[in-house]
């Protein structure tokens, strides 16, 4: 779950910790929180990016000295004000994380780490060389915030401008994780089995987001340089080298990396805990050190065997026990409906799909393939295992290229064409392998698939000047969710439905995006007879609307019951297309088959 779940209590915490200055609390208390701020403004960029998108920065620490340094040069070198400080910092921040996202975005696996680790260190290093910056004894004498007559020397005093702008940041990333971005954002960790395939095919393009979150965390930290260099009133180069990146990210872990909570959880606990440990160790060891290091390493082991998702989660489910959670949001079912394509007429050409081919090296698994779908019509490709159906599905859908060969969907060529031209151009699909967000609602779920029907983006999400679409995405989903029969589902956690249910769900999800033809990639594998029958029920439903279909599926009596049309394929070549009565009465396919006794009279393989 990664909206905060308890309102009421969070604005009680709120007006708390805004007040707390104002009460006769010891400055120490107002020191550690001021510290605790700015640590999780820097953590919530890394929920963001690391928890929800699943991208692992160890950089964060040198986009906060980026924020620290624009800002100590500008006012003491220059003379100028610190809110020009902020300006330019935001925008060199801006800039190299968009340079080095763009650089590193598009490669999977550790070379987003290790770019952000290259950075952190290349960073220090230069700050701590630079004459200009005054190497690593960094500068001294910055400037107090001001605003008016309002000076934020105190502690006391910026101690507002550090939690008010935490608190934001934190309004800020729950509004975008309960948004059109957010939701796509929350389909990208490939660590909770998400990716790239299914958001792309509801026609999103992955690397911007991951872009816009690598952006977002960055900004995040260099508010929080910014912030810690006019509260020091100097900067220095060692809080923004390596060491404090894996501080953060242990920050993040421990507290719930998928959390907004987790930030400010992880943020405390480490602050608090480190100080503490800094002065009880060395009088057990003896002599002084950094031991609260080594403490923190095997707390880290801990937390990642036996709590994983971080501490977060296990206060919020004791906290939902004694306090009111957020009701989950009603749907408003009379907000105005999307906009909708024109679909072709019954009978028009859908789909002309001509001598596609595919080779993997040596092997041609697609092999001149063509057919025809025109609207209205329900068709079936079936082959053996191996036949190349679902070469052909990605090659029509766009997840795979093609070697050569034409498709060409309502007069538009669209090989060559990704798969999120494709979705625009009027296609939806499900997936063999369900691709669903479990922690995310069912409604939520379906309502990713409205994605190419609205327009708002990170920062109006952010600004909360989504939400009247919002509510017309999530009607539209509702909508599509009693369409499929699953709108008693709607609230519940995707993850916890079986496999019959989630994939009614992505059927909702493709239904969302209101296309012109749906692509289904074997439905009904893995589901038991009575999940089988609800989905033939679904499938009949929707051929009885009006909408057109292709269907990959080895069930063959799945298929024989609801297709106007059947294409077989075998070792990559077209086989027969016919009617399912002409396809099961063919000598050939029985052959293709294993042999015509495995072919029933029911059409079961
Ligand atoms: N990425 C790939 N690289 C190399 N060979 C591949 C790749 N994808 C598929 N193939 C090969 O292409 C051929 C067709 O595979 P495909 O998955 O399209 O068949 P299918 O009819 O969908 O089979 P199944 O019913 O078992 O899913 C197979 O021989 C397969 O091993």
């Amino acid at each position: 779950m990664t909206r905060f779940p308890f309102p009421l209590p969070a604005a009680a915490a709120t007006v708390l910790l805004l007040g707390l200055p104002l009460l006769p609390v010891p400055d120490f208390w107002i020191t550690q929180l001021n510290y605790i701020g700015l640590f999780s403004l820097v953590v919530l960029g890394l929920v963001l990016l690391t928890g929800v998108g699943g991208l692992t920065s160890f950089g964060q620490a040198a986009f906060a000295g980026v924020g620290a340094y624009a800002t100590g040069y500008l006012t003491t070198v220059l003379g100028l004000s610190p809110w020009l400080g902020l300006i330019a910092g935001l925008a060199v921040t801006a800039a190299l994380a968009l340079a080095i996202g763009a650089l590193t975005l598009r490669m999977s696996g550790h070379y987003l780490p290790l770019a952000t680790i290259c950075w952190c260190l290349a960073l220090y290093y230069l700050i701590g060389n630079l004459e200009v910056l005054g190497k690593y004894d960094g500068l001294l004498g910055l400037p107090a915030v001001t605003l008016g007559d309002v000076s934020f020397q105190s502690e006391r005093r910026i101690y507002w401008l550090i939690w008010g702008a935490a608190l934001l940041a934190a309004l800020g990333v729950t509004r975008l994780l309960d948004s059109r971005p957010g939701r796509i954002m929350r389909a990208l960790n490939a660590n909770r089995g998400g990716g790239s395939t299914m958001p792309e095919a509801m026609g999103a393009s992955t690397l911007r987001y991951k872009l816009v979150m690598f952006v977002i965390a960055a900004l995040l930290a260099c508010v929080s340089g910014w912030l810690y260099a006019h509260m020091q009133r100097s900067v220095n180069p060692s809080p923004f080298g390596i060491k404090f990146g894996i501080e953060y990210l242990f920050m993040a872990v421990v507290g719930g990396i998928g959390t907004v909570g987790g930030a400010f959880a992880g943020a405390a606990l480490v602050k608090l805990a480190e100080d503490q440990l800094k002065v009880w160790l060395p009088l057990v060891f003896g002599g002084s050190g950094n031991y609260e290091i080594i403490v923190f390493g095997i707390v880290l082991v801990l937390v990642l065997r036996f709590a994983p998702d971080g501490l977060w989660p296990l206060v919020s489910r004791l906290l939902a026990r004694v306090l009111p959670a957020r009701d989950a949001r009603a749907v408003d079912e009379t907000a105005p409906p999307l906009a909708s394509r024109s679909h072709p007429p019954r009978g028009a050409a859908l789909l002309d799909v001509r001598a596609i081919r595919k080779q993997f090296g040596g092997l041609v698994a697609v092999n001149d393939i063509s057919f025809q779908i025109r609207a209205g019509d329900i068709v079936g490709l079936i082959g053996p295992n191996g036949a190349g159906k679902s070469t052909t599905f990605n090659l029509v859908s766009g997840v795979l290229p093609l070697t050569r060969g034409e498709v060409e969907l309502l007069g538009q060529r669209v090989d060559g064409r990704g798969s999120r031209d494709i979705a625009r151009a009027g296609l939806s699909r499900t997936f063999q392998h369900v691709k669903l967000v479990p922690d995310m609602t069912v409604l939520e779920n379906v309502a990713l698939g409205c994605y190419l029907r609205t327009k708002s983006g990170a920062v109006a999400a952010m600004l909360g000047l989504d939400r009247a679409e919002e509510r017309q995405a999530r009607a539209e989903a509702m909508r599509q969710l009693r369409r499929i029969g699953l709108a008693d589902q709607a609230f519940e956690l995707a993850g916890n439905l079986a496999l019959g249910p989630q994939r009614l769900v992505e059927i909702a999800r493709a239904l969302a995006s209101d296309p012109s033809l749906l692509l289904l990639d074997e439905p009904a594998a893995g589901l038991r007879h009575k999940e089988k029958e609800a989905l033939a029920e679904v499938l009949k439903q929707l051929k009885a609307e009006g909408l057109s279909l292709l269907l990959v599926e080895h069930d063959m009596d799945f298929v024989m019951k609801l297709t106007d049309r059947i294409v077989v394929m075998e070792f990559g070549r077209w086989l027969m297309e016919g009617t399912p009565p002409e396809v099961q009465a063919s000598p050939a396919v029985r052959a293709a088959y294993l042999g015509a006794d495995d072919l029933t009279d029911e059409g079961r393989i």
